[in-house]
C-alpha cells in the first residue's frame, strides 16, 4: 500500500477484489467503533459505490457485523421521492439496507416532502439532535460532526458528494448540510454534506473503479500540477483517508 500526503492508496487487480477488501475494511471499523462507542456511524454516497459494498451483505460479514449498532447517512441525496429511480436512498435500500437487520430508525433518509433548501435544513437539524444524544461524535478540533466512516465515490469530473468543480458550494465553511439547485449531474436539486463535515471524519474511503475515472485519478494522485484543486483533492480528513482503486482506475498513475 502506497502512503502519500493524499492518504493511503490501494490498487486491486479487479473490482471484485476491491469489493472484498472494502467489505473487510468496513467490517473491521464496525467492530472497532461498536466496541469503543457502542454505535457505528456510516455515511454513504450514491453511484457505483453502492454496488461495491455488495460483499458486506454476504457471509461472513452479514452474520458477524452488529447491524443493530449501525447508523446510516447519505453524504448527498437527490431531492426526489424515496421511491424514485434517482433516489440514493432507494439505490442503497435495494442493494444493501433491505438485506441487513438494521433498525428502521437508524436509517437517516431525507424528508422528501421538502424543497432542497428545506431538506438540507431538516437534515442538519437531525444531525444536531444526534450529536446531542452522542449517536454522532463531534470533532473537538473543528466543532463539526465527526462520522466514524464515510464511504465515498468520485465522479469522472473529480466531484465528491454533490460538491462539483468550480461550484461555490465547495467553499462553504459554516453549514453542515447545504443544497444545490443547479447540479451539473442530473437531477438538478440535491442536498450535500459540506467539506467541514466531510473533513472532520474519523475515516474516509474513496472508492473509484473503472477506466472512465483513470484521468481524474491521475490528476488527483499523479504528479500533474494544476492550480485549481478538484473537489476530490479537497478531501483531507482529520482521521485516515484510504483510496480503493481497481487497476483500470489506476492505469494512468
Ligand atoms: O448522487 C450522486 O451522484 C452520488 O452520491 C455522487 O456523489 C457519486 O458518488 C459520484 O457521482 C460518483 O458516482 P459514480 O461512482 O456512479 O460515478
Amino acid at each position: 500500500m502506497a502512503e502519500t500526503v493524499t492518504g493511503k492508496v490501494q490498487v486491486f487487480d479487479s473490482e471484485e477484489e476491491l469489493a472484498a477488501s472494502l467489505a473487510k475494511y468496513t467490517a473491521d471499523l464496525s467492530e472497532k467503533f461498536c466496541k469503543e462507542r457502542d454505535a457505528f456511524t456510516v455515511v454513504v454516497s450514491g453511484g457505483s459505490l453502492i454496488k461495491s459494498l455488495r460483499k458486506l451483505v454476504e457471509p461472513p460479514y452479514i452474520d458477524s457485523i452488529d447491524w443493530s449498532k449501525w447508523h446510516v447517512f447519505w453524504v448527498d441525496e437527490r431531492v426526489v421521492p424515496k421511491d424514485h429511480p434517482d433516489s440514493n436512498y432507494l439505490l442503497a435500500y435495494d442493494a444493501f439496507l433491505s438485506k441487513i437487520p438494521i433498525p428502521a430508525g437508524h436509517v437517516y433518509a431525507i424528508n422528501d416532502a421538502l424543497s432542497a433548501e428545506g431538506a438540507a435544513d431538516d437534515y442538519e437539524t437531525c444531525l444536531k439532535h444526534l450529536v446531542k444524544s452522542n449517536v454522532v461524535d463531534i470533532s473537538k478540533e473543528s466543532g463539526f460532526p465527526r462520522f466514524d466512516v464515510m464511504l465515498l465515490g468520485m465522479g469522472p469530473d473529480g466531484h465528491v458528494a454533490s460538491l462539483f468543480p468550480g461550484h461555490p458550494l465547495v467553499h462553504e465553511k459554516e453549514k453542515w448540510v447545504t443544497f444545490i439547485k443547479d447540479s451539473p449531474k442530473p437531477p438538478l436539486d440535491r442536498i450535500t454534506f459540506t467539506f467541514p463535515v466531510i473533513n472532520s471524519s474519523a475515516n474516509i474511503a474513496l472508492v473509484v473503479a473503472g477506466a472512465g475515472k483513470a484521468d481524474v485519478v491521475h490528476q488527483s494522485l499523479g504528479d500533474s500540477k494544476s492550480s485549481d484543486l478538484l473537489p476530490v483533492q479537497m478531501v483531507s480528513p482529520e482521521g485516515e483517508l484510504v483510496w480503493f482503486l481497481d487497476k483500470a482506475a489506476a492505469s494512468k498513475l
